[in-house]
């Protein structure tokens, strides 16, 4: 699957074995083994290995992902050495404030990289950071993103639709894919799927999540609904060229060429 058509981005602790086994049975189409925020200084190592044994014995056709932590950590240099001959198909590198942070990356683990956007330095080198050798995509971080805009814990995301636009803009004019960032209501699914249309109304192409709960929730909203599919292939087949108009609307190439697009986005995800 192309990482643009990922529509459920699932994050589990690589120290835990029991979410990398349960990992294996949902639909989820990406697992990001996180080796960063989500596991103990004293498992970190441990982990690695962990995440590099999961890694050997596959995610079935899931794209399979590790999240390393930054450089200047005790641990950055050996991930990025055992990221090089794994079978990771993605290295996420969380915290990238520059494009250089993305390439040595890049150059060591010989993976593409995608790069969390998660600071105010982060954003306003976003075009950067997606242009850079080696990028592959962007994950929005809100967490840290709101913390260090100093936006108070409970509040919506208004204070970050500037921030989630610059960052799905950088992505889009570097040609990449790009992905919300997590809600953490754990049991608050409309919660989340309000937050899912929020994100896709913006342009991203999916959703990063930390729950199996959330995997449906996000299929639904990324994947296209029978309607939109029906309403894409009648669009194709009805389409001669040029403007015209359909169904009481006018289309031309550029909505033949959407039309296409979600078509391709509903097989790759087996619509
Ligand atoms: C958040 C959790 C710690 C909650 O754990 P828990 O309450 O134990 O979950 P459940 O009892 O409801 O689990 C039910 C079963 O599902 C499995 N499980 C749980 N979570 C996952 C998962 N993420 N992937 C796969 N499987 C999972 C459990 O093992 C149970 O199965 P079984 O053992 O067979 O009974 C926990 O959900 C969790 O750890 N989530 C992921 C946390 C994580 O990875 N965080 C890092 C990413 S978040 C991020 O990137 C933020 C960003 O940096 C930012 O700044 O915004
Ligand atoms: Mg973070």
């Amino acid at each position: 699957m192309l990482l643009r058509h990922a529509r459920s981005l699932l994050f589990l602790p690589a120290s835990n074995a029991r979410a990398i086994a349960k990992a294996r049975t949902l639909p989820c189409d990406m697992v990001i083994l996180d080796l960063e925020d989500a596991v103990p200084d004293d498992a970190k190592e441990a982990a690695r290995e962990a995440a590099v044994t999961a890694l050997a014995e596959g995610f079935g056709d899931r794209i399979a992902a590790v999240r390393i932590n930054v450089a200047g950590t005790p641990w950055h240099g050996m991930e990025m050495v055992a990221m090089k001959g794994s079978a990771a198909d993605y290295v996420v590198l969380p915290k990238v404030e520059s494009g250089r942070q993305v390439r040595d990356v890049y150059s060591v683990s010989q993976k593409p990289v995608i790069a969390m956007i998660e600071s105010a330095r982060g954003v306003l080198a976003a075009v950067e950071i997606a242009g850079a050798e080696g990028c592959a995509g962007l994950f929005m971080g809100n967490n840290d993103l709101r913390r260090d805009l100093g936006i108070p814990a409970g509040a919506g995301r208004e204070g970050l639709a500037l921030a989630m636009q610059s960052v799905v803009l950088a992505a889009r004019a570097a040609g990449i894919a790009v992905f919300d960032g997590v809600y953490n209501r754990l049991d608050d699914l409309a919660g989340l799927e309000a937050e899912c249309a929020a994100g896709h109304a913006l342009g991203f192409d999916g959703k990063t999540l930390i729950h199996p709960a959330q995997v449906a929730v996000a299929n639904g909203v990324f994947g296209p609904d029978a309607q939109a599919l029906a309403d894409a292939r009648r669009l194709i087949a009805a389409a001669t060229g040029g403007a015209e108009r359909f169904e009481g609307r006018m289309i031309e190439a550029m909505h033949v060429e959407e039309a296409r697009a979600l078509v391709a986005r509903a097989e790759a995800v087996g619509l």
